[in-house]
C-alpha cells in the first residue's frame, strides 16, 4: 500500500465479528482455536495501526512540500494572468490593425477585381471583334472556296456533259450505223423478196398465160379435128351410098368414079395431115404439160422460200427495233392556236430539225442584270425524236408504224400519251387521224399482205378508262360505267394481266375500231356529266391483242398494242384544286409517278430488279407488256 492510501480498518472488540457463531453445544477446544484467532487477528491489526502512525509525518511533509508548490504555482498564475491581460490589450490592438488592414485589403481586391472585370470586358470585346473578324474572314475564304468549287464543279460538269456527249454521239454513230447497215439489210431482204416474188409471180403469170393459150389452141385443134372427122365421116357415107347408088342404077362412068376417088384420096390425105397434127399437138401439149409441172414446183419452191425468208425478216426487223431501243421517249410540240388565250408563249427552238431531230432548246425568261444586260437561260432536251409544230400526225405516226408491226410480230408493244392539260394527247391518240386509227387500218393492211405467207389473225379490243384509281370499261354499258367493279389479276407463269370482267370485241374490219371509238367517246361523255372534265382527268388504256397462226409453218405469235391516253399533269399548287378535284389530281399525278418510277426502273434494265407495277392501276393494266420487252 503506498502513501497517501489510507484504508481505514474498522475493529469489532465490543462485540464479536459477524461471521463468529455462537456455538451451540460447549466445546473448549473449539473455543480455544477460537480465542487464539482472535488474538492473532488483533496482532494482525495493531502492526497495521503502527504503520499507519509512521506514515503520518512523511505525509506532513509531502503536504506542506505540496502548499508550497501551490503558493509557487499561484504567484506563477497571476503573473500569467498579468501576462495574459497583457497579451489581451495587444490582441485587440492587432485586431483593430488586422481589421484596418482586412478593409483595406477588400478595397483593393475589390478595386482590383473591378480593374480585372474591366480587363475581362475589354478582352472580351476583342476576342469578340477577332472572332467576328475570324468568322468574316473564314465566311469570304468558305465563300471564294464554294466558288472556286462551284466553278471547278461547273468546268467539271461542263468536262463530263461534254465527254458523255462525245460518247453519246460516238454511241449514237456507231448506233446509227449499225442500225442503217440493219435497216439496209432488212431492206434488201425486203426488195430481194419482194424482186424474187415479183419474177415468180411474173413467170407463173405467163407460164399460166402460156398453157392458156395451148390448151385454148387444143382445144381449137380438137374441134377442128372433129369437124374432119365428122366430115370424113360424111365423106365415107356419101361415097358408101354413091356406090350403093351406081350398084343400084348400074351407071358406071369411069369419069365420075375416078373423080370420086380422087375426093376420097383427098380426105384421106386430109384425115392422115389431121391426125398427124393432132400427134404434134399432143407432144406439144404433155411438153407443155411437164414444163407447167415444173414451173408450179418451182413456185412452191419459192413460197417455201418466201415463208423463210418472212420468219428471217421478222427476227431482223426486231432487232432493229432492239436496236432503236425497247424505251423510246419522243416529244410533239403542239402548234399555238390562232386565238391564243394561255397567256406567253414560251421560245422553243430546234436545233437539229434538219438533221436527226432529236434536240430541243427552250428559252427562259429574260434577266436583267445589274449592268443592264439582257440574258435567257437555255434549258436544251434530247429525245429520241422531237416533232415540231408543223408536224402532222401523219409523220407521227410513221416513227410508230415500226412498233405496231412488232405487235404483229407477237411483241407487246405500249404507247403511252403524256403531256399537260390541252398538249393535244387526245389530238395525237384518238382524233379521227390520230395513231389508234392509224394503227389498227396499218394491222389490217399488213394482216392482210400475210395472209399470202401462211398467217392468219384474231383481233380482240377492249377499251378501259383509269379514274380516281377506278377502272371502267368502256365499251360496256354506259348504265355500269361507275357501278361494275373490276380487278387487275396477274399470272405471272403466263406472264399475262387480266382485268375481269371488261367486254372484249372481236375486230371484224378496220371500221370496227371507229365504231369501238365513238362508243368509248359515247360513255365517257355520259360518265362526264357527273364530273366535269372527266376524259381529262382520267387515263384511257386501248388495248389490241393480235393473236397469229401460221398454218404452213404451224408457227403461233401473241402480240398486244397497248395504247395509253394519259390524263393531263398538273401542279397541285398551282392549280389551286380543292375538294374532289383535288383528289383527282392527286391521283393523276401518284399514278404519273408510278408510271415514271416504272419506266426509270426499265430503263435500268436490270434482270430480275424489281419493278413497282403495282403502285397504281394505269401501271398495273400495262404490267404485261412492259414484262417482255
Ligand atoms: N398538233 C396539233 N395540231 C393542231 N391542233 C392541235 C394539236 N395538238 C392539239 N391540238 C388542239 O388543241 C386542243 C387540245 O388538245 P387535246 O384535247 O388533244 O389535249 P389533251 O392533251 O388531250 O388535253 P386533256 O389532258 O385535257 O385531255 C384541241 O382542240 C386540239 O385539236
Amino acid at each position: 500500500m503506498g502513501p497517501g492510501h489510507i484504508r481505514s480498518q474498522s475493529t469489532h472488540y465490543g462485540r464479536p465479528p459477524p461471521s463468529f457463531t455462537a456455538p451451540t453445544d460447549w466445546d473448549t477446544k473449539a473455543k480455544l482455536d477460537e480465542v487464539m484467532a482472535c488474538y492473532h487477528k488483533i496482532r494482525e491489526d495493531s502492526s497495521k495501526t503502527t504503520a499507519l502512525e509512521q506514515a503520518v509525518p512523511v505525509y506532513k511533509e509531502k503536504i506542506m512540500v505540496l502548499e508550497l508548490d501551490q503558493q509557487r504555482l499561484t504567484s506563477a498564475n497571476k503573473s500569467l494572468t498579468t501576462d495574459l491581460d497583457a497579451m489581451r490589450e495587444k490582441s485587440v490592438i492587432l485586431e483593430k490593425r488586422l481589421f484596418n488592414l482586412t478593409t483595406s485589403l477588400d478595397d483593393q481586391i475589390r478595386a482590383h477585381r473591378l480593374e480585372i472585370d474591366d480587363k475581362d470586358r475589354a478582352l472580351r470585346n476583342e476576342v469578340e471583334k477577332l472572332r467576328r473578324d475570324n468568322t468574316d474572314e473564314m465566311d469570304r475564304v468558305l465563300r471564294n472556296h464554294r466558288d472556286e468549287i462551284r466553278e471547278a464543279e461547273r468546268r467539271a460538269a461542263l468536262e463530263i456533259d461534254d465527254k458523255i456527249r462525245d460518247i453519246e454521239r460516238k454511241a449514237e454513230e456507231k448506233l446509227g450505223e449499225e442500225r442503217n447497215r440493219r435497216l439496209r439489210e432488212v431492206q434488201e431482204l425486203e426488195e430481194h423478196i419482194a424482186k424474187g416474188d415479183q419474177n415468180k409471180n411474173l413467170a407463173l403469170e405467163d407460164k399460166s398465160q402460156e398453157i392458156q393459150n395451148l390448151r385454148n389452141e387444143l382445144e381449137n385443134l380438137k374441134a377442128a379435128l372433129e369437124k374432119e372427122q365428122q366430115k370424113k365421116g360424111d365423106a365415107e357415107k356419101s361415097l358408101a351410098d354413091l356406090s350403093e347408088q351406081m350398084r343400084r342404077t348400074g351407071i358406071d362412068t369411069t369419069s365420075t368414079i375416078t373423080s370420086l376417088e380422087a375426093t376420097v384420096a383427098s380426105l384421106r390425105a386430109r384425115i392422115h395431115f389431121l391426125e398427124s397434127g393432132s400427134k404434134a399437138q399432143s407432144d406439144s401439149f404433155a411438153d407443155m404439160e411437164s414444163r407447167l409441172q415444173d414451173a408450179m414446183r418451182s413456185a412452191e419452191e419459192s413460197k417455201a422460200k418466201l415463208i423463210k425468208e418472212e420468219t428471217l425478216r421478222r427476227i431482223l426487223f426486231n432487232q432493229v427495233q432492239e436496236l432503236k431501243g425497247n424505251i423510246r421517249v419522243m416529244c410533239r410540240v403542239r402548234p399555238v392556236p390562232s386565238n391564243n388565250s394561255e397567256g406567253e408563249v414560251a421560245q422553243v427552238k430546234f436545233p437539229d430539225i434538219d438533221k436527226e431531230s432529236k434536240e430541243l432548246e427552250i428559252m427562259g425568261k429574260e434577266e436583267k442584270s445589274s449592268l443592264g444586260t439582257v440574258t435567257r437561260k437555255t434549258h436544251a432536251f434530247s429525245f429520241d425524236r422531237v416533232f415540231g409544230p408543223n408536224t402532222q400526225n401523219e409523220e407521227v405516226f410513221g416513227e410508230i408504224s415500226q412498233l405496231v408491226q412488232s405487235a404483229l410480230d407477237g411483241y407487246n408493244v405500249c404507247i403511252f400519251c403524256y403531256g399537260q392539260t390541252g398538249s393535244g394527247k387526245t389530238h395525237t391518240m384518238s382524233s379521227a387521224d390520230g395513231m389508234i386509227p392509224r394503227a389498227t387500218h396499218q394491222i389490217y393492211e399488213t394482216a392482210e399482205n400475210l395472209k399470202d405467207k401462211g398467217w392468219t389473225y384474231t383481233m380482240e379490243g377492249s377499251f378501259v378508262e383509269v379514274y380516281n384509281e377506278e377502272i371502267h370499261d368502256l365499251l360496256g354499258s354506259s348504265k355500269d360505267m361507275d357501278k361494275k367493279k373490276h380487278e387487275i389479276r396477274h399470272d405471272d407463269q403466263k406472264k399475262q394481266t387480266i382485268v375481269t370482267g371488261l367486254k372484249t370485241v372481236t375486230l371484224t374490219s378496220a371500221d370496227t375500231v371507229e365504231s369501238i371509238l365513238k362508243q368509248a367517246a359515247n360513255n365517257r361523255s355520259v360518265a362526264a356529266t357527273k364530273s366535269n372534265e372527266r376524259s381529262s382527268r382520267s387515263h384511257s388504256v386501248f388495248i389490241l391483242k393480235l393473236i397469229g397462226r401460221n398454218s404452213t409453218t404451224n408457227e403461233t405469235s401473241e402480240g398486244t398494242l397497248n395504247l395509253v391516253d394519259l390524263a393531263g399533269s398538273e401542279r397541285l399548287k398551282q392549280s389551286g384544286a380543292e375538294g374532289d378535284r383535288m383528289k383527282e389530281t392527286q391521283n393523276i399525278n401518284k399514278s404519273l409517278s408510278c408510271l415514271g418510277d416504272v419506266i426509270g426502273a426499265l430503263g435500268q434494265g436490270k434482270e430480275g430488279a424489281h419493278i413497282p407495277y403495282r403502285n397504281s392501276k394505269v401501271r398495273c393494266v400495262g404490267q404485261k407488256f412492259q414484262v417482255k420487252n
